[in-house]
């Protein structure tokens, strides 16, 4: 199996934490590649913009997953699951960051740089990259339900929209 594109983000807040994040998984022979969708080091985009920027790249299928750094991991995980198709979490033990993957399928890890050791965080990150999803196993189903639901979210927001012209 070809490695993980990964697409790495955080706020003001983030940044020193994505930073060191992003070199481990620039070194890392599980990762293709990673791409930085800010901030920088002035950079002070506000964390929606910049969650919402790296899950749409996963939505549109340019990145497999994202790593998203704030004050609290919070906002751009909230921030990440407005984009359709997205499942993001905020986790920082090693059981929810298994669970966000093989329990979720979630495609987004969220930690807070206020809230979460860096080393603990650099673990946590690097444990995550061999984790995968089983479509064949008792939780797909209880993803497809979420998945499911969006879609007929999406379906009347369109008949809505028609009906309004
Ligand atoms: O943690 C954040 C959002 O969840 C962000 O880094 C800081 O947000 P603020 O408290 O609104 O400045």
């Amino acid at each position: 199996m070809s490695g993980w594109k990964i697409v790495v983000g955080s706020d003001d807040a983030g940044f020193d934490y994505k930073e060191a994040l992003k070199k481990d998984l620039e070194n890392s022979d599980l990762v293709e590649s990673v791409v930085d969708a800010g901030v920088d080091a002035t950079g002070h985009t506000p964390y929606p913009t910049i969650a919402i920027a790296a899950a749409e790249m996963i939505a549109r299928g340019e990145a497999d997953r994202a790593l998203l750094v704030c004050g609290t991991g919070l906002g751009v995980a909230i921030s990440a699951n407005k984009v359709p198709g997205i499942r993001a979490v905020t986790a920082h033990d090693t059981y929810s960051v298994e669970r966000s993957v093989l329990s979720n399928n979630a495609q987004v890890l969220c930690f807070g740089q206020r809230v979460v050791g860096l080393e603990l965080a650099r673990k946590l990150a690097k444990e995550w990259l061999t984790l995968h999803f089983d479509e064949s196993s008792a939780s797909a189903e209880k993803v497809a339900v979420i998945s499911e639901y969006e879609s007929k979210v999406d379906a009347s927001a369109d008949q809505a929209s028609g009906s309004a012209c």
